[in-house]
C-alpha cells in the first residue's frame, strides 16, 4: 500500500511525441511542476532502456525537489533502477500481484481501468489508485477501448462508493481547460467524486505548461460551479421574485444563441424579441468561440434536426459555452422518437453540462433513460403525476440541472424542490414549436438569473403560459392561426408591464409544490 498520502489532483502524464519544437520534455515537465502538478507519470513507449533511465533520473530530480511522486509507466525495471515512487500499469501490462511482489508494499501501483469489472479486480488485487478512461476520444495513444464518457466514469465512481476502503481515482482522456469542469463535476455521484484529472497533451504540448497547469489545478480545487444554494421554496416566495427576472431581461437584453430547427426559427426569434432579449441563429462552428465570449450571452440547443453533423455542431457549441461558464439550455426535441435521436441524447449528455433541460414527457423520459413513448415530436405517453415527478427529480439530481417537463401541466424541479404549474391554453398544443419557443424564453430568463436557475425556469414558464391564456381570450383570436400573433403581442405587453412594476397579471398563476410520498 502506498506509504504517503498522495495528492492526485493534477496528474501529469508525459508523452515525448507531443513536445513543441524548440523545447524539451524535461523543460515542459519542469514548468508544469512550477504550475502545480501534484504527480508525474513518465511514459516512454519507444525509448531504449538506457535513454529511458537517463530521462527518468533527470525527471526524478525535479519531482523529488518538488516533493511529488514520480511513477514510471509499465517499465518496472526502470522504476526499480531509479527508485521511483511507483508504477502505472495497463490491463495488458505486468499483472498487479507480480508488480507488488517486485516493488514491495511501499511503492505506488496504479492501474488503468475502463469498466467496473476491471475496477473490481483492481480493488481485490490491492492497487493504490485507478486511472479511469479514456473519458473522451484521445489522440495520445491508440485506444484499445472506445471512450467511456461521463456515464462510464459515473459507473466506476458509483462502484467505488460502495467499496469498503477508499480507492483514489483519476480520469484520463482529452481532459483540458474546456472539458475539465464537466469531467470533474458531471461524473460525481452521491458520496464519491474523482480525486483528480490526468492530463497529457493539454500540458505537454502547450507553449505555456506552467499557466495551463495552474489553471487546471484551480479548476480541480474550485467547488462545482453550478451548485446553487437550494433554499426551501414555496410558490408564493418564488412568484414574488418572477417580475424581477422578467424586468431584468428587458433591462439587459440577453443574447440568446439558438441552435434550432427550421420549423421554429422565425417564431423563436420573434418570441425572444417579444420578451426583450436578442436572438442570434448561427450553426457556424468557427464563430462559436466569439459568441460564447459575449457578456450576457447564452446558448439554446434545440435538437429538432438531430443529424450526426448537427450533433457534432451542438457539441462544439456546448464545449465553448461550458468552458466559459455561460448558460446552456437543452431541448431534446423528439429525443425518444428514433434510435438515432436516443443515441444523440446520450452523446450530448455524456459531454455537456446543461443548466436547464426542457421537453415534453416523451422527451424527458428519453433523456432520463425511461421508456419513452413518442410519435415524431409529440409525446404519446401519459404517466401519473407521481411517476413524472419521480423521473424529473431523478434526472435533475443526476444531471445537476433544472428539469422542465411540459404538457397540460408543467413540472419544474431542481431535484429537491418540485413545482407543478397549471397555466396555459389548449391552443399551445395546436401550433408547432410551442415547446421550442418556451426554450427561447427559458434561456433568456436563465441568463439573468444564473445564481437561481429554478426561479428562472418558473419565471419563463409563467410568463409564457399566462401570456397564452390572455392571448386566447382576445376577441380577435378564433383559432391557432390568429393565436400565434396574439401570443407574441401578449409576451411583449406582459414584459412591458413588468418593466413598469405592474405584475398584476401574475395573480392568474396556478403553482403548487409537489412532494413525492414514496
Ligand atoms: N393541453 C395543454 N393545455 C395547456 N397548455 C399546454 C397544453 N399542452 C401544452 N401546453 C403548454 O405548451 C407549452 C409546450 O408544451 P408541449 O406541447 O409539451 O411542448 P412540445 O411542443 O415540445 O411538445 C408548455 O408551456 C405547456 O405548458
Ligand atoms: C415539427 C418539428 N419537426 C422537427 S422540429 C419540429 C418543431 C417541434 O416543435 P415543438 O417541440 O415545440 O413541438
Ligand atoms: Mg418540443
Amino acid at each position: 500500500m502506498a506509504p504517503i498520502k498522495v495528492d492526485y489532483s493534477l496528474y501529469l502524464v508525459t508523452d515525448p511525441n507531443l513536445v513543441p519544437d524548440g523545447t524539451t520534455l524535461e523543460e515542459q515537465v519542469e514548468k508544469a511542476i512550477k504550475g502545480g502538478v501534484t504527480i508525474v507519470q513518465l511514459r516512454e513507449k519507444d525509448a531504449e532502456t538506457k535513454d529511458f533511465i537517463d530521462r527518468a533520473k533527470k525527471i526524478h530530480e525535479m519531482t523529488k525537489a518538488a516533493g511529488i511522486p514520480l511513477l514510471i509507466n509499465d517499465r518496472l525495471d526502470v522504476a526499480l533502477a531509479i527508485d521511483a515512487e511507483g508504477v502505472h500499469i495497463g490491463q495488458d501490462d505486468i499483472d498487479v500481484a507480480t508488480a507488488r511482489k517486485l516493488l514491495g508494499p511501499d511503492k505506488i501501483i496504479g492501474l488503468s481501468v475502463n469498466y467496473v469489472s476491471e475496477a473490481t479486480k483492481a480493488v481485490e488485487d490491492g492497487v493504490d489508485y485507478l486511472g479511469v478512461g479514456a473519458v473522451y476520444d484521445t489522440s495520445t495513444k491508440i485506444p484499445k477501448q472506445p471512450p467511456i464518457g461521463i456515464s462510464g466514469l459515473r459507473k466506476i465512481l458509483s462502484y467505488l462508493s460502495s467499496v469498503h476502503r477508499y480507492m483514489p481515482a483519476v480520469a484520463i482522456g482529452s481532459i483540458n481547460l474546456q472539458t475539465a469542469r464537466n469531467v470533474l463535476n458531471l461524473s460525481a455521484v452521491p458520496s464519491r467524486s474523482l480525486d483528480g484529472i490526468a492530463v497529457v497533451s493539454a500540458i505537454i504540448a502547450s507553449p505555456d505548461p506552467e499557466t495551463v497547469s495552474r489553471e487546471l489545478l484551480q479548476i480541480v480545487k474550485e467547488p462545482p460551479y453550478w451548485m446553487s444554494v437550494v433554499k426551501d421554496r414555496t410558490p408564493p416566495a418564488i412568484i414574488a421574485d418572477v417580475p424581477t427576472i422578467i424586468a431584468k431581461v428587458q433591462e439587459t437584453t440577453p443574447l440568446v444563441h439558438h441552435l434550432i430547427n427550421r420549423v421554429a426559427t422565425n417564431f423563436a426569434a420573434n418570441v425572444t424579441l417579444a420578451v426583450g432579449a436578442s436572438p442570434v441563429m448561427s450553426e457556424n462552428i468557427p464563430e462559436f468561440a466569439d459568441f460564447s465570449s459575449i457578456e450576457n450571452g447564452s446558448l439554446l440547443v434545440n435538437m429538432g434536426f438531430a443529424t450526426p453533423e448537427a450533433v457534432e455542431m451542438y457539441l462544439a457549441a456546448i464545449t465553448e459555452y461550458n468552458q466559459r461558464l455561460r448558460p446552456v439550455v437543452y431541448d431534446p426535441v423528439a429525443g425518444g422518437a428514433s434510435t438515432l435521436r436516443k443515441e444523440a441524447v446520450k452523446a450530448l449528455l455524456n459531454r455537456s453540462h446543461f443548466d436547464i433541460i426542457k421537453g415534453n414527457e416523451g422527451e424527458i423520459f428519453a433523456v432520463a433513460g425511461e421508456m419513452s413513448h413518442m410519435r415524431g415530436v409529440d409525446s404519446t405517453s401519459s404517466s401519473s403525476m407521481e411517476k413524472k415527478v419521480h423521473v424529473v427529480e431523478g434526472l435533475a439530481t443526476k444531471e445537476k440541472t433544472i428539469v422542465v417537463l411540459t404538457g397540460p401541466q408543467d413540472i419544474i424541479s431542481d431535484g429537491i424542490t418540485t413545482f407543478v404549474l397549471s397555466n396555459g391554453h389548449d391552443y399551445l398544443s395546436s401550433i408547432t414549436a410551442s415547446g421550442c419557443v418556451l426554450g427561447s424564453i427559458l434561456t433568456a430568463c436563465l441568463t439573468v438569473s444564473l445564481e437561481d436557475r429554478f426561479l428562472a425556469a418558473v419565471a419563463g414558464v409563467l410568463l409564457y403560459t399566462i401570456a397564452a391564456e390572455r392571448a386566447a381570450a382576445q376577441p380577435s383570436v378564433r383559432g391557432p392561426g390568429t393565436f400565434v400573433p396574439a401570443l407574441i403581442d401578449e409576451l411583449y405587453l406582459l414584459r412591458n408591464m413588468c418593466a413598469k412594476g405592474d405584475s398584476s397579471w401574475l395573480s392568474a398563476a396556478k403553482v403548487e409544490r409537489f412532494v413525492l410520498t414514496s
